[in-house]
Protein backbone atom coordinates (compact mmCIF):
# COMPACT_ATOMS: atom_id res chain seq x y z
CA UNK A 1 0.00 0.00 0.00
CA UNK A 2 1.56 3.20 -0.97
CA UNK A 3 1.58 6.30 1.31
CA UNK A 4 -1.66 8.05 1.45
CA UNK A 5 -0.59 11.65 2.18
CA UNK A 6 -0.55 13.40 -1.40
CA UNK A 7 -2.99 10.94 -2.87
CA UNK A 8 -6.63 11.65 -4.15
CA UNK A 9 -8.87 9.81 -2.61
CA UNK A 10 -12.53 9.29 -3.75
CA UNK A 11 -15.55 8.69 -2.32
CA UNK A 12 -18.25 6.37 -2.89
CA UNK A 13 -21.66 8.56 -3.69
CA UNK A 14 -25.14 7.29 -2.48
CA UNK A 15 -28.47 9.00 -1.61
CA UNK A 16 -26.56 12.32 -2.34
CA UNK A 17 -23.47 12.48 -0.32
CA UNK A 18 -20.00 11.40 -0.53
CA UNK A 19 -19.55 8.25 1.86
CA UNK A 20 -16.16 7.35 2.92
CA UNK A 21 -15.04 3.32 2.77
CA UNK A 22 -13.36 1.85 5.47
CA UNK A 23 -11.45 -0.18 2.43
CA UNK A 24 -9.19 1.77 -0.36
CA UNK A 25 -7.80 0.34 -3.79
CA UNK A 26 -4.48 1.95 -4.87
CA UNK A 27 -5.19 3.43 -8.67
CA UNK A 28 -1.64 4.13 -10.85
CA UNK A 29 -1.02 7.25 -12.96
CA UNK A 30 -0.54 4.84 -16.39
CA UNK A 31 2.13 7.68 -17.74
CA UNK A 32 4.48 7.15 -14.56
CA UNK A 33 3.32 3.82 -12.68
CA UNK A 34 3.41 6.17 -9.47
CA UNK A 35 -0.21 4.89 -7.31
CA UNK A 36 -1.62 8.47 -7.35
CA UNK A 37 -4.82 8.02 -6.16
CA UNK A 38 -7.06 5.74 -3.59
CA UNK A 39 -10.72 4.28 -4.53
CA UNK A 40 -12.83 2.74 -2.26
CA UNK A 41 -13.16 -0.97 -2.12
CA UNK A 42 -16.61 -0.83 -1.80
CA UNK A 43 -18.76 -4.28 -1.06
CA UNK A 44 -22.23 -5.67 0.23
CA UNK A 45 -22.93 -2.96 2.61
CA UNK A 46 -22.24 -0.22 0.27
CA UNK A 47 -24.95 -1.95 -2.15
CA UNK A 48 -27.40 -2.61 0.28
CA UNK A 49 -27.41 0.97 0.88
CA UNK A 50 -27.04 2.52 -2.46
CA UNK A 51 -30.18 -0.16 -3.17
CA UNK A 52 -31.61 1.62 -0.16
CA UNK A 53 -31.23 4.88 -1.43
CA UNK A 54 -32.63 4.00 -5.32
CA UNK A 55 -35.46 2.32 -4.10
CA UNK A 56 -36.56 5.54 -2.09
CA UNK A 57 -35.74 7.99 -4.88
CA UNK A 58 -38.00 5.62 -7.44
CA UNK A 59 -41.43 6.77 -6.66
CA UNK A 60 -40.54 10.57 -6.82
CA UNK A 61 -38.27 10.43 -9.83
CA UNK A 62 -40.33 7.98 -11.43
CA UNK A 63 -43.83 10.11 -11.47
CA UNK A 64 -41.73 13.15 -12.99
CA UNK A 65 -42.77 14.23 -16.06
CA UNK A 66 -40.38 13.05 -19.08
CA UNK A 67 -40.17 16.89 -19.37
CA UNK A 68 -38.96 17.57 -16.06
CA UNK A 69 -36.20 14.77 -16.57
CA UNK A 70 -35.33 16.00 -19.65
CA UNK A 71 -34.30 19.44 -18.08
CA UNK A 72 -32.13 17.93 -14.96
CA UNK A 73 -29.93 16.14 -17.86
CA UNK A 74 -29.81 19.60 -19.63
CA UNK A 75 -28.55 21.29 -16.79
CA UNK A 76 -25.95 18.48 -16.28
CA UNK A 77 -24.84 18.40 -19.23
CA UNK A 78 -24.15 22.20 -19.10
CA UNK A 79 -22.55 21.55 -15.81
CA UNK A 80 -20.06 19.27 -17.41
CA UNK A 81 -18.95 20.88 -20.01
CA UNK A 82 -18.41 24.08 -18.21
CA UNK A 83 -15.85 21.69 -16.91
CA UNK A 84 -14.58 20.35 -19.49
CA UNK A 85 -11.07 21.37 -19.51
CA UNK A 86 -10.66 20.26 -15.77
CA UNK A 87 -12.46 16.79 -16.80
CA UNK A 88 -10.30 16.31 -19.93
CA UNK A 89 -7.33 16.98 -17.66
CA UNK A 90 -8.72 13.86 -15.04
CA UNK A 91 -9.35 11.42 -17.46
CA UNK A 92 -6.44 11.70 -19.17
CA UNK A 93 -4.07 11.19 -16.04
CA UNK A 94 -5.81 8.65 -15.06
CA UNK A 95 -6.53 6.92 -17.95
CA UNK A 96 -3.25 7.27 -19.90
CA UNK A 97 -5.28 8.51 -23.16
CA UNK A 98 -4.11 11.89 -24.86
CA UNK A 99 -5.38 15.20 -23.89
CA UNK A 100 -6.58 15.98 -26.99
CA UNK A 101 -8.50 13.27 -27.35
CA UNK A 102 -10.13 13.37 -23.71
CA UNK A 103 -10.96 17.50 -24.93
CA UNK A 104 -12.14 16.56 -28.44
CA UNK A 105 -14.04 13.17 -28.25
CA UNK A 106 -14.68 11.65 -24.19
CA UNK A 107 -15.45 15.25 -22.54
CA UNK A 108 -17.79 16.38 -25.21
CA UNK A 109 -19.24 13.24 -26.08
CA UNK A 110 -20.52 12.79 -22.26
CA UNK A 111 -22.02 16.01 -22.55
CA UNK A 112 -23.68 15.00 -25.86
CA UNK A 113 -24.95 11.55 -23.88
CA UNK A 114 -26.62 13.94 -21.38
CA UNK A 115 -28.37 16.78 -24.28
CA UNK A 116 -28.90 13.31 -26.84
CA UNK A 117 -31.38 11.63 -23.80
CA UNK A 118 -32.71 14.73 -22.56
CA UNK A 119 -34.08 15.40 -26.40
CA UNK A 120 -34.78 11.59 -27.29
CA UNK A 121 -36.83 11.27 -24.00
CA UNK A 122 -39.02 13.82 -24.92
CA UNK A 123 -40.27 12.24 -28.57
CA UNK A 124 -40.90 8.29 -27.69
CA UNK A 125 -44.03 7.31 -29.14
CA UNK A 126 -46.46 3.79 -28.00
CA UNK A 127 -48.39 1.13 -30.30
CA UNK A 128 -52.25 1.79 -30.54
CA UNK A 129 -54.39 -0.74 -32.64
CA UNK A 130 -58.04 -0.89 -33.17
CA UNK A 131 -59.93 -4.38 -33.06
CA UNK A 132 -63.92 -2.47 -33.83
CA UNK A 133 -65.64 -6.07 -34.74
CA UNK A 134 -65.28 -6.50 -31.08
CA UNK A 135 -65.11 -3.37 -29.30
CA UNK A 136 -61.46 -3.24 -28.33
CA UNK A 137 -58.74 -0.93 -28.71
CA UNK A 138 -55.38 -1.71 -28.04
CA UNK A 139 -52.08 0.24 -26.91
CA UNK A 140 -48.81 -0.02 -25.45
CA UNK A 141 -47.49 2.12 -22.66
CA UNK A 142 -43.63 2.00 -21.02
CA UNK A 143 -42.67 2.54 -17.53
CA UNK A 144 -39.50 2.80 -15.76
CA UNK A 145 -38.19 -0.78 -14.45
CA UNK A 146 -36.64 0.38 -11.44
CA UNK A 147 -33.13 0.25 -10.19
CA UNK A 148 -30.67 0.13 -12.95
CA UNK A 149 -27.45 -2.02 -12.35
CA UNK A 150 -25.04 -0.13 -14.42
CA UNK A 151 -21.09 -1.62 -14.57
CA UNK A 152 -18.46 0.24 -17.19
CA UNK A 153 -15.20 -0.45 -18.37
CA UNK A 154 -11.64 1.47 -18.26
CA UNK A 155 -11.47 2.72 -21.66
CA UNK A 156 -13.48 5.31 -22.43
CA UNK A 157 -14.78 6.07 -18.70
CA UNK A 158 -16.68 9.27 -18.31
CA UNK A 159 -18.15 8.55 -22.06
CA UNK A 160 -19.73 5.00 -21.39
CA UNK A 161 -20.64 5.67 -18.26
CA UNK A 162 -23.04 8.81 -19.30
CA UNK A 163 -24.18 6.74 -22.27
CA UNK A 164 -26.04 4.40 -19.45
CA UNK A 165 -26.59 6.86 -16.54
CA UNK A 166 -28.39 9.04 -19.20
CA UNK A 167 -30.66 6.98 -20.69
CA UNK A 168 -31.63 5.33 -17.38
CA UNK A 169 -32.63 8.06 -15.83
CA UNK A 170 -34.29 10.43 -18.70
CA UNK A 171 -36.46 7.03 -18.63
CA UNK A 172 -37.76 7.50 -15.29
CA UNK A 173 -35.32 4.97 -13.21
CA UNK A 174 -32.80 5.38 -10.39
CA UNK A 175 -29.22 4.32 -10.73
CA UNK A 176 -26.60 2.55 -8.96
CA UNK A 177 -23.26 2.96 -11.49
CA UNK A 178 -20.09 1.07 -11.10
CA UNK A 179 -17.06 2.59 -13.18
CA UNK A 180 -14.42 0.15 -13.60
CA UNK A 181 -11.65 0.40 -10.17
CA UNK A 182 -9.00 1.60 -12.67
CA UNK A 183 -10.48 4.61 -13.72
CA UNK A 184 -12.92 6.16 -11.50
CA UNK A 185 -12.10 9.72 -10.83
CA UNK A 186 -14.50 11.79 -13.44
CA UNK A 187 -17.26 9.56 -12.22
CA UNK A 188 -16.18 11.00 -9.11
CA UNK A 189 -15.95 14.24 -10.09
CA UNK A 190 -19.26 14.18 -12.01
CA UNK A 191 -20.93 13.37 -8.57
CA UNK A 192 -20.14 16.60 -7.37
CA UNK A 193 -22.50 18.25 -9.97
CA UNK A 194 -25.79 15.66 -9.45
CA UNK A 195 -27.22 18.14 -6.44
CA UNK A 196 -26.65 21.72 -9.00
CA UNK A 197 -28.10 19.88 -11.58
CA UNK A 198 -31.32 19.04 -9.79
CA UNK A 199 -30.50 15.31 -9.78
CA UNK A 200 -32.66 14.49 -6.46
CA UNK A 201 -30.35 12.04 -3.45
CA UNK A 202 -30.70 8.63 -4.64
CA UNK A 203 -31.39 8.66 -8.14
CA UNK A 204 -28.39 8.36 -9.53
CA UNK A 205 -25.55 6.29 -6.86
CA UNK A 206 -21.94 5.86 -7.70
CA UNK A 207 -19.98 3.19 -5.94
CA UNK A 208 -16.39 2.08 -6.84
CA UNK A 209 -14.69 -1.18 -6.49
CA UNK A 210 -13.47 -4.41 -8.25
CA UNK A 211 -15.76 -6.75 -10.00
CA UNK A 212 -15.51 -9.64 -8.03
CA UNK A 213 -16.62 -7.80 -4.93
CA UNK A 214 -18.69 -4.61 -5.39
CA UNK A 215 -19.35 -5.51 -9.27
CA UNK A 216 -21.00 -8.82 -8.31
CA UNK A 217 -22.73 -7.98 -5.48
CA UNK A 218 -24.60 -5.20 -7.24
CA UNK A 219 -25.56 -8.14 -10.22
CA UNK A 220 -26.37 -10.49 -7.40
CA UNK A 221 -29.01 -7.93 -5.76
CA UNK A 222 -32.57 -9.28 -5.84
CA UNK A 223 -33.89 -6.00 -6.00
CA UNK A 224 -31.64 -4.18 -9.48
CA UNK A 225 -33.78 -6.33 -12.02
CA UNK A 226 -31.61 -4.77 -15.04
CA UNK A 227 -28.09 -5.02 -15.66
CA UNK A 228 -26.08 -2.72 -18.16
CA UNK A 229 -22.71 -3.67 -18.85
CA UNK A 230 -19.96 -3.09 -21.08
CA UNK A 231 -16.91 -5.09 -20.84
CA UNK A 232 -15.10 -8.12 -21.61
CA UNK A 233 -16.82 -11.50 -22.74
CA UNK A 234 -15.55 -13.22 -19.84
CA UNK A 235 -16.96 -10.97 -17.57
CA UNK A 236 -20.49 -10.85 -19.30
CA UNK A 237 -20.70 -14.58 -18.96
CA UNK A 238 -19.89 -14.19 -15.09
CA UNK A 239 -22.66 -11.59 -15.39
CA UNK A 240 -25.10 -13.74 -16.90
CA UNK A 241 -24.76 -16.83 -14.45
CA UNK A 242 -25.04 -14.30 -11.36
CA UNK A 243 -28.41 -12.70 -12.94
CA UNK A 244 -29.98 -16.51 -14.89
CA UNK A 245 -31.65 -16.81 -11.21
CA UNK A 246 -33.16 -13.67 -11.27
CA UNK A 247 -34.04 -13.10 -14.98
CA UNK A 248 -32.55 -9.95 -15.02
CA UNK A 249 -33.33 -8.16 -17.84
CA UNK A 250 -29.27 -7.73 -19.63
CA UNK A 251 -27.65 -5.44 -21.89
CA UNK A 252 -24.13 -6.72 -22.86
CA UNK A 253 -21.91 -4.65 -25.13
CA UNK A 254 -18.66 -6.64 -25.12
CA UNK A 255 -15.73 -6.92 -26.84
CA UNK A 256 -14.88 -6.96 -30.99
CA UNK A 257 -11.99 -8.56 -33.45
CA UNK A 258 -12.83 -5.93 -36.26
CA UNK A 259 -11.93 -6.07 -39.67
CA UNK A 260 -11.33 -3.32 -42.14
CA UNK A 261 -11.58 -5.16 -45.66
CA UNK A 262 -9.70 -2.99 -48.24
CA UNK A 263 -10.90 -3.28 -52.40
CA UNK A 264 -8.21 -2.18 -54.39
CA UNK A 265 -10.65 0.54 -55.93
CA UNK A 266 -10.73 1.89 -52.41
CA UNK A 267 -9.22 5.74 -51.99
CA UNK A 268 -5.83 5.32 -50.01
CA UNK A 269 -5.45 8.99 -49.20
CA UNK A 270 -8.32 8.65 -46.97
CA UNK A 271 -8.28 5.01 -45.94
CA UNK A 272 -4.94 4.68 -44.75
CA UNK A 273 -4.69 7.84 -42.16
CA UNK A 274 -8.14 6.54 -41.06
CA UNK A 275 -7.19 3.09 -40.59
CA UNK A 276 -4.47 4.08 -38.98
CA UNK A 277 -6.38 5.97 -36.63
CA UNK A 278 -9.00 2.98 -36.04
CA UNK A 279 -5.81 0.84 -35.35
CA UNK A 280 -4.62 3.08 -32.46
CA UNK A 281 -6.67 5.67 -31.51
CA UNK A 282 -6.54 5.97 -27.67
CA UNK A 283 -4.05 3.01 -27.38
CA UNK A 284 -6.24 0.56 -29.69
CA UNK A 285 -8.16 0.60 -26.51
CA UNK A 286 -11.46 0.91 -28.06
CA UNK A 287 -13.94 -2.03 -28.57
CA UNK A 288 -14.63 -0.56 -32.32
CA UNK A 289 -10.88 -0.07 -33.34
CA UNK A 290 -9.44 -2.41 -36.13
CA UNK A 291 -7.49 -5.56 -35.40
CA UNK A 292 -7.13 -7.57 -38.54
CA UNK A 293 -6.55 -5.39 -41.89
CA UNK A 294 -7.54 -7.85 -44.84
CA UNK A 295 -5.87 -6.06 -48.23
CA UNK A 296 -6.91 -6.85 -52.09
CA UNK A 297 -3.43 -8.37 -53.61
CA UNK A 298 -3.16 -6.12 -56.49
CA UNK A 299 -2.71 -2.76 -53.45
CA UNK A 300 -1.16 -5.20 -50.85
CA UNK A 301 2.50 -3.79 -50.78
CA UNK A 302 1.66 0.09 -52.12
CA UNK A 303 -0.66 -0.26 -48.76
CA UNK A 304 1.76 -1.95 -46.66
CA UNK A 305 4.68 0.45 -47.24
CA UNK A 306 2.38 3.10 -47.03
CA UNK A 307 0.62 2.36 -43.91
CA UNK A 308 3.63 1.48 -42.23
CA UNK A 309 4.70 5.12 -43.12
CA UNK A 310 1.97 6.52 -41.85
CA UNK A 311 1.98 4.44 -38.35
CA UNK A 312 5.72 5.72 -37.57
CA UNK A 313 4.29 8.86 -37.49
CA UNK A 314 1.19 8.59 -35.21
CA UNK A 315 3.56 9.50 -31.90
CA UNK A 316 3.44 8.20 -28.85
CA UNK A 317 4.15 10.59 -26.02
CA UNK A 318 3.12 11.42 -22.70
CA UNK A 319 -0.35 11.80 -22.11
CA UNK A 320 -0.35 16.06 -21.22
CA UNK A 321 1.54 16.44 -24.77
CA UNK A 322 -0.65 17.52 -27.07
CA UNK A 323 0.82 17.10 -30.29
CA UNK A 324 0.87 13.20 -29.29
CA UNK A 325 -1.54 10.82 -30.96
CA UNK A 326 -1.25 7.93 -28.25
CA UNK A 327 -0.68 7.95 -24.75
CA UNK A 328 0.02 5.26 -22.28
CA UNK A 329 -1.84 1.57 -21.95
CA UNK A 330 -4.36 1.43 -19.32
CA UNK A 331 -1.99 -0.85 -16.33
CA UNK A 332 0.85 -2.73 -16.56
CA UNK A 333 -0.60 -5.87 -16.65
CA UNK A 334 -2.70 -5.12 -19.85
CA UNK A 335 0.68 -3.49 -21.41
CA UNK A 336 2.50 -7.17 -20.72
CA UNK A 337 -0.34 -8.93 -22.09
CA UNK A 338 -0.67 -6.73 -24.85
CA UNK A 339 3.37 -7.40 -25.61
CA UNK A 340 2.77 -11.77 -25.40
CA UNK A 341 0.84 -11.29 -28.38
CA UNK A 342 3.24 -9.80 -29.72
CA UNK A 343 6.19 -12.46 -29.23
CA UNK A 344 3.37 -15.14 -29.98
CA UNK A 345 3.24 -14.18 -33.25
CA UNK A 346 7.19 -13.37 -33.59
CA UNK A 347 7.53 -17.45 -33.08
CA UNK A 348 4.83 -18.42 -35.25
CA UNK A 349 7.02 -16.98 -37.80
CA UNK A 350 5.02 -13.32 -38.51
CA UNK A 351 6.89 -10.34 -39.31
CA UNK A 352 6.87 -7.68 -37.11
CA UNK A 353 6.78 -4.33 -39.56
CA UNK A 354 6.79 -1.52 -37.35
CA UNK A 355 6.52 -0.79 -33.59
CA UNK A 356 7.39 -3.22 -30.70
CA UNK A 357 10.99 -4.63 -30.61
CA UNK A 358 11.54 -3.02 -34.13
CA UNK A 359 11.48 0.55 -33.28
CA UNK A 360 12.83 2.54 -30.41
CA UNK A 361 10.32 4.36 -27.79
CA UNK A 362 11.81 7.44 -26.40
CA UNK A 363 10.41 8.73 -23.22
CA UNK A 364 11.03 11.37 -20.59
CA UNK A 365 12.96 10.06 -17.31
CA UNK A 366 10.09 10.79 -15.31
CA UNK A 367 7.93 8.56 -17.64
CA UNK A 368 9.98 5.38 -18.33
CA UNK A 369 8.08 3.37 -15.90
CA UNK A 370 5.23 4.66 -17.75
CA UNK A 371 2.85 1.37 -19.77
CA UNK A 372 3.65 3.09 -23.22
CA UNK A 373 4.24 1.10 -26.27
CA UNK A 374 4.65 1.93 -29.59
CA UNK A 375 1.97 1.25 -32.31
CA UNK A 376 2.76 -1.96 -33.80
CA UNK A 377 2.11 -3.60 -37.72
CA UNK A 378 2.15 -7.45 -37.92
CA UNK A 379 1.95 -9.36 -41.76
CA UNK A 380 3.01 -12.50 -42.73
CA UNK A 381 0.31 -13.54 -40.26
CA UNK A 382 -2.13 -16.80 -40.68
CA UNK A 383 -5.67 -16.30 -39.98
CA UNK A 384 -5.96 -19.12 -37.36
CA UNK A 385 -2.97 -17.31 -35.07
CA UNK A 386 -4.38 -16.45 -31.58
CA UNK A 387 -3.49 -12.31 -32.73
CA UNK A 388 -6.14 -12.74 -35.66
CA UNK A 389 -8.48 -14.50 -33.54
CA UNK A 390 -8.55 -12.99 -30.04
CA UNK A 391 -9.37 -9.51 -29.01
CA UNK A 392 -5.76 -8.05 -27.72
CA UNK A 393 -7.33 -4.31 -27.04
CA UNK A 394 -4.13 -2.45 -27.51
CA UNK A 395 -2.32 -0.83 -30.02
CA UNK A 396 -1.58 -3.51 -32.29
CA UNK A 397 -2.76 -4.76 -35.76
CA UNK A 398 -2.19 -7.60 -38.42
CA UNK A 399 -2.33 -7.01 -42.13
CA UNK A 400 -3.17 -9.73 -44.51
CA UNK A 401 -3.62 -9.90 -48.37
CA UNK A 402 -7.03 -10.91 -49.78
CA UNK A 403 -8.09 -12.09 -53.40
CA UNK A 404 -11.21 -12.19 -53.94
CA UNK A 405 -14.72 -10.78 -52.57
CA UNK A 406 -16.53 -14.08 -51.60
CA UNK A 407 -12.62 -15.19 -49.97
CA UNK A 408 -12.61 -12.17 -47.67
CA UNK A 409 -16.21 -11.68 -46.43
CA UNK A 410 -15.57 -15.45 -44.82
CA UNK A 411 -12.39 -14.65 -43.52
CA UNK A 412 -13.72 -11.54 -41.91
CA UNK A 413 -16.74 -13.40 -40.21
CA UNK A 414 -14.22 -16.45 -39.10
CA UNK A 415 -14.16 -15.08 -35.54
CA UNK A 416 -16.14 -15.28 -32.81
CA UNK A 417 -17.15 -11.93 -32.26
CA UNK A 418 -18.86 -9.87 -34.68
CA UNK A 419 -19.13 -5.95 -33.53
CA UNK A 420 -17.52 -3.19 -36.20
CA UNK A 421 -16.42 -3.83 -39.74
CA UNK A 422 -14.96 -1.18 -42.30
CA UNK A 423 -15.14 -1.52 -45.79
CA UNK A 424 -13.17 0.57 -48.22
CA UNK A 425 -14.03 0.47 -51.71
CA UNK A 426 -15.14 3.23 -54.59
CA UNK A 427 -18.13 0.62 -55.81
CA UNK A 428 -21.62 0.98 -54.05
CA UNK A 429 -22.82 -2.27 -55.27
CA UNK A 430 -20.04 -3.84 -54.08
CA UNK A 431 -19.49 -1.88 -50.32
CA UNK A 432 -24.04 -2.48 -50.14
CA UNK A 433 -23.28 -6.62 -50.97
CA UNK A 434 -20.26 -6.75 -48.84
CA UNK A 435 -22.05 -5.23 -45.30
CA UNK A 436 -25.14 -6.97 -45.95
CA UNK A 437 -22.64 -10.44 -45.82
CA UNK A 438 -20.38 -9.47 -42.82
CA UNK A 439 -21.30 -10.49 -39.08
CA UNK A 440 -21.06 -7.35 -37.57
CA UNK A 441 -23.53 -5.14 -35.60
CA UNK A 442 -21.80 -1.82 -37.18
CA UNK A 443 -20.33 -1.32 -40.81
CA UNK A 444 -18.49 1.60 -41.30
CA UNK A 445 -17.99 1.89 -45.60
CA UNK A 446 -15.12 4.39 -46.12
CA UNK A 447 -14.61 6.04 -42.87
CA UNK A 448 -14.55 4.79 -39.17
CA UNK A 449 -16.15 5.84 -35.87
CA UNK A 450 -18.91 8.50 -37.21
CA UNK A 451 -21.96 8.02 -34.75
CA UNK A 452 -25.39 8.60 -35.15
CA UNK A 453 -26.58 8.41 -31.69
CA UNK A 454 -30.30 7.48 -32.72
CA UNK A 455 -29.40 3.95 -34.66
CA UNK A 456 -28.60 0.67 -32.57
CA UNK A 457 -25.32 0.50 -31.42
CA UNK A 458 -24.12 -2.90 -30.24
CA UNK A 459 -22.48 -6.18 -31.31
CA UNK A 460 -23.17 -9.66 -32.64
CA UNK A 461 -22.15 -12.82 -31.82
CA UNK A 462 -19.86 -12.81 -28.13
CA UNK A 463 -19.73 -9.01 -29.40
CA UNK A 464 -22.79 -8.44 -27.16
CA UNK A 465 -26.56 -9.13 -26.38
CA UNK A 466 -28.69 -5.90 -26.94
CA UNK A 467 -28.65 -3.07 -28.66
CA UNK A 468 -27.96 1.02 -27.29
CA UNK A 469 -29.04 3.89 -29.16
CA UNK A 470 -32.24 6.42 -28.46
CA UNK A 471 -35.04 3.64 -29.16
CA UNK A 472 -32.80 0.62 -27.99
CA UNK A 473 -31.84 2.11 -24.57
CA UNK A 474 -35.29 3.32 -24.14
CA UNK A 475 -36.88 0.15 -24.61
CA UNK A 476 -34.00 -1.52 -22.01
CA UNK A 477 -34.48 1.05 -19.58
CA UNK A 478 -38.31 0.22 -19.82
CA UNK A 479 -40.95 -2.27 -19.05
CA UNK A 480 -43.58 -2.41 -21.94
CA UNK A 481 -47.08 -3.07 -20.85
CA UNK A 482 -50.29 -3.60 -23.74
CA UNK A 483 -53.34 -2.42 -22.54
CA UNK A 484 -57.28 -3.19 -23.59
CA UNK A 485 -60.13 -1.24 -23.48
CA UNK A 486 -63.80 -2.94 -24.07
CA UNK A 487 -65.95 0.19 -25.78
N1 LIG B 1 -18.97 -3.11 -27.02
C1 LIG B 1 -18.67 -2.01 -26.38
O1 LIG B 1 -19.39 -1.02 -26.45
C2 LIG B 1 -17.43 -1.93 -25.53
C3 LIG B 1 -17.00 -0.69 -25.12
C4 LIG B 1 -15.84 -0.59 -24.36
C5 LIG B 1 -15.14 -1.73 -23.97
N2 LIG B 1 -15.59 -2.93 -24.38
C6 LIG B 1 -14.84 -4.13 -24.00
O2 LIG B 1 -14.42 -4.06 -22.66
C7 LIG B 1 -13.22 -4.78 -22.46
C8 LIG B 1 -12.20 -3.91 -21.75
O3 LIG B 1 -12.73 -3.41 -20.58
P1 LIG B 1 -12.40 -4.04 -19.14
O4 LIG B 1 -11.07 -4.71 -19.16
O5 LIG B 1 -12.69 -2.98 -18.14
O6 LIG B 1 -13.48 -5.18 -19.04
P2 LIG B 1 -13.86 -6.04 -17.76
O7 LIG B 1 -14.87 -7.00 -18.20
O8 LIG B 1 -12.65 -6.55 -17.09
O9 LIG B 1 -14.46 -4.96 -16.76
C9 LIG B 1 -15.57 -4.16 -17.10
C10 LIG B 1 -16.29 -3.75 -15.84
O10 LIG B 1 -16.83 -4.92 -15.23
C11 LIG B 1 -16.41 -4.99 -13.89
N3 LIG B 1 -16.31 -6.41 -13.52
C12 LIG B 1 -15.25 -7.23 -13.64
N4 LIG B 1 -15.55 -8.46 -13.15
C13 LIG B 1 -16.83 -8.39 -12.72
C14 LIG B 1 -17.72 -9.33 -12.14
N5 LIG B 1 -17.34 -10.58 -11.85
N6 LIG B 1 -18.98 -8.94 -11.82
C15 LIG B 1 -19.40 -7.67 -12.08
N7 LIG B 1 -18.59 -6.73 -12.63
C16 LIG B 1 -17.33 -7.10 -12.97
C17 LIG B 1 -15.08 -4.27 -13.87
O11 LIG B 1 -14.75 -3.88 -12.55
C18 LIG B 1 -15.40 -3.10 -14.79
O12 LIG B 1 -16.13 -2.12 -14.11
C19 LIG B 1 -12.77 -5.17 -23.85
O13 LIG B 1 -13.15 -6.50 -24.09
C20 LIG B 1 -13.55 -4.22 -24.74
O14 LIG B 1 -13.75 -4.64 -26.05
C21 LIG B 1 -16.71 -3.06 -25.13
N1 LIG C 1 -20.80 2.76 -26.99
C1 LIG C 1 -20.02 3.48 -27.80
C2 LIG C 1 -18.71 3.22 -28.02
C3 LIG C 1 -18.02 2.14 -27.45
C4 LIG C 1 -16.70 2.06 -27.58
C5 LIG C 1 -15.95 1.00 -27.07
O1 LIG C 1 -14.82 1.05 -26.67
C6 LIG C 1 -20.67 4.65 -28.46
O2 LIG C 1 -20.01 5.33 -29.26
O3 LIG C 1 -21.85 4.89 -28.17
Amino acid sequence: MAGTKALLTLENFINGEFVPCNSYLDSYDPSTGDVYCRVPNSGKEEIEAAVEAARAAFPGWSARSPQERSQVLHRLADLLEQSLEELAQAESRDQGKTITLARTMDIPRSVQNFRFFASSILHHTSECTQMDHVGCLHYTMRAPVGIAGLISPWNLPLYLLTWKVAPAIAAGNTVIAKPSELTSVTAWMMCKLLERAGVPPGVVNIVFGTGPRVGEALVSHPEVPLISFTGSQPTAERITQLSAPHCKKLSLELGGKNPAIIFEDANLEECIPTTVKSSFANQGEICLCTSRIFVQKSIYSEFLEKFVEATRMWKVGIPSDPSASMGALISKAHLEKVRSYIKKARTEGARILCGEGVDTLSLPPRNQAGYFMLPTVITDIKDDSCCMKEEIFGPVTCVVPFDSEEEVIQRANSVKYGLAATVWSSNVGRIHRVAKKLQSGLVWTNCWLIRELNLPFGGMKSSGVGREGAKDSHEFFTEIKTITIKH
